[in-house]
């Protein structure tokens, strides 16, 4: 039966929502910033995938593209561009950090995308998704044109095929992938699929080449290291250099191939260590980004153990033990496995019975059990092992005019407010996409240094042990009823800050109806920043009531700002705020264009009155 095309068949679901509401433009903006910018191997495979859409030809592509070719970038566009015609163009990726990487990405076994069984073997050939023709997700599946799945050289074929089967179901034509355009792209040089248990010759066999569909694939590729077209001679040699090892080019003896001219060669474990975090024992002045620069990998988890081990006992601060509880779930089988022997067990993909951790150090998270806030694979380090155990005495600092011109100021706070403040995920920032965007994100940082440089304070709370660490930041400002911002938006040039100031512009309008335009003064807020060490210590309400002290000094008798997530609504409650004005996620999503996920019902200007 041919396809139904009428209206009753379009979704109905958040998801069909969201693919069909991205700001176009926005999309059209982007577009024309990144479309010229298209080396020739990009435009090629730019222009192929798009004719093979326009034509309705449901070719499937295979896109070779080594590490630094500008395949995020590509992808992207694509994405953008099938979206700024009005078509669905679904992006899916093998694991959860790729697909953060993806306008709009899920996992492709997620429940928003194609609900592909988790568990599957290798000469399943009867597979599908769990997806059915009259559900939301099959009829966005069925009115899609394109489907981009990036890392599909992890994944084991029969996904792939279990995709095409119920492609052609959803779809009902029986042609390769039910005759939408699909690309996918990965690097063959790398991961293979993991078969549980399998041989060399099964991960080969589990392969997407070894797959039915590999015939049907135009094979596309991109030659051109773009992130080290402009890096340094060095650099670029290091890479080709890589590439010829992943090619299977480097001169071999036995089978070996000398690595001297590829990396610093360590001899034993220790040194490795020192060589990698030197200076690990004084952890807590570490930061992110030393973190971010450097990890140890190792092939069995066994030597992982080691590294661990030896990295921990060199970190100064107490350990904090944490046991598994192991139990049988069938409890007639309990007498054949005791606990001892659950707890000796070692299952890959999850921690070890007996785990060890220290404050400041670097953990991986290997699955998220409430999905979607962290996705399996994202590196975090530990801030607090016991939040009750934990003591701190903090005390409340003023800054007046506060950035750059901080006299004495506590340390870190001029970073603070120059790279974390601004860029904290607060449900604004997220609902515009910012930091989805380099070019956005950078001149997230650059606004709040316009806004800093005019009559902001800062309201910090420092932990007050000498260490003058900062547990948590209010940035505020003497409210005048005049247009703050004007001559800042002048200066902005990414959509997504645009869209960011249309939010506060709309929502201005609902706090002028209930608090009237008599330019009345109020302290206001312009953000309220909790260090993720001091979370659920009610940081947040101290900083909030302490900003009555301010108003005192200052002789206003008002003290609000917008809160926009449920945490600081309830913070702002706790410390007497009343809520003067607020307005629905969903009428202010539908007057900006923007949507808001994860967000309460509810944006609310909340207000403290202080008798001055
Ligand atoms: N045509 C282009 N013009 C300018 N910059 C580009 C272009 N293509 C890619 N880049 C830049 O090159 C860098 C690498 O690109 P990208 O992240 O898309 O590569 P990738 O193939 O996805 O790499 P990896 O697989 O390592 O993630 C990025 O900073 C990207 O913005």
């Amino acid at each position: 039966m041919p396809a139904n095309t009428n209206n009753s068949d379009l979704p109905n679901s958040a998801e069909y929502t969201r693919e069909i509401s991205y700001d176009q433009s926005k999309l059209l903006q982007n577009i024309a910033q990144d479309e010229p910018r298209l080396n020739i191997d990009q435009k090629k495979v730019f222009t192929t995938l798009l004719s093979s859409i326009d034509n309705n030809e449901g070719k499937i592509f295979f896109l070779d593209a080594p590490g630094g070719t500008g395949k995020t970038f590509l992808i992207h566009l694509l994405l953008i561009k099938v979206r700024s015609t009005g078509k669905i163009a679904l992006a899916v990726a093998s694991s959860g950090i790729a697909a953060t990487l993806l306008e709009g990405g899920r996992t492709a076994h997620s429940i928003q995308a194609f609900k592909l069984p988790l568990k599957i073997a290798t000469d399943d050939n009867n597979s599908v998704c769990s997806v059915s023709k009259q559900s939301n997700t099959g009829k966005l599946i069925r009115h899609c044109s394109l489907i981009v799945w990036d890392e599909a050289t992890m994944s084991n074929k029969t996904s792939v095929e279990g995709l095409d089967r119920t492609m052609r179901d959803l779809r009902s034509k029986n042609a390769p992938m039910g005759g939408c355009t699909i690309l996918f792209s990965g690097d063959f040089r790398q991961i293979p699929p993991v078969v549980t248990r399998g041989t060399r010759a099964d991960d080969i066999n589990a392969s997407l080449k070894r797959s039915n569909l590999w015939p049907h694939v135009n094979k596309l590729e991109l030659k051109t290291n773009m992130r080290l077209s402009l890096s340094s001679r060095e650099n670029r040699l290091f890479s080709e250099m890589l590439l010829k090892v992943n090619n299977g080019k480097l001169t071999q003896s036995d089978g070996r191939i000398n690595l001297e001219n590829l990396c610093v060669l360590i001899d034993n474990i220790q040194d490795l260590v020192n060589n990698v975090y030197p200076d690990i024992h004084n952890i807590s002045c570490k930061t992110i980004s030393w973190f971010k620069e450097r990890a140890i990998l190792s092939p069995t988890n066994e030597q992982v153990d080691k590294v661990n081990n030896l990295i921990l006992a060199k970190i100064d601060t107490p350990t904090q033990i944490y046991y598994s509880v192991d139990t049988v779930l069938d409890s007639e089988e309990a007498v054949h496995f005791p606990t001892e022997f659950l707890n000796s067990l070692n299952p890959s993909g999850l921690p070890p019975h007996k785990m060890e951790l220290k404050v400041g150090c670097p953990v991986i998270l290997l699955r998220n059990l409430n999905p979607p806030k962290l996705c399996n694979g994202t590196r975090l380090l530990i801030y607090r092992s016991n939040l009750n155990a934990y003591n701190f005495r903090w005390r409340l600092k003023t800054l007046a005019s506060a950035f750059p011109r901080f006299s004495k100021c506590p340390p870190g706070v001029d970073r603070l407010l120059e790279a974390e403040y601004p860029l904290r995920p607060q449900v604004t920032a997220r609902g515009c996409r910012i930091f989805k965007s380099h070019k956005a994100t950078e001149e997230m940082c650059k606004v709040y240094r316009m806004m800093y440089e005019k009559n902001v304070r800062a309201l910090v709370c420092c932990v007050d042990d000498g260490t003058e660490e900062i547990a948590g930041c209010n940035m505020l400002y003497i409210d005048e009823g005049k247009d703050n911002i004007a001559e800042i938006i002048k200066q902005v040039e990414t959509p997504e800050i645009l869209t960011l100031f249309r939010i506060i512009k709309v929502a201005d309008k609902y706090y002028k109806i209930s608090h009237g335009t008599d330019n009345k003064v109020l302290l206001n807020g312009a953000g309220l920043y909790v260090n993720p060490k001091f979370r659920g210590c009610g940081i947040a309400t101290q900083i909030l009531k302490a900003r009555e002290c301010l108003c005192k000094e200052l002789q206003i008798s008002e003290t609000g700002a917008w809160f926009t997530g449920l945490g600081s609504q309830k913070a702002a409650q706790k410390a007497g705020y009343e809520v003067m004005s607020e307005v629905s996620y969903e009428e202010l999503g539908e007057k900006t264009e923007v949507v808001f996920v994860d967000v309460p019902e509810y944006c609310k200007f909340m207000v403290l009155r202080v008798d001055t």
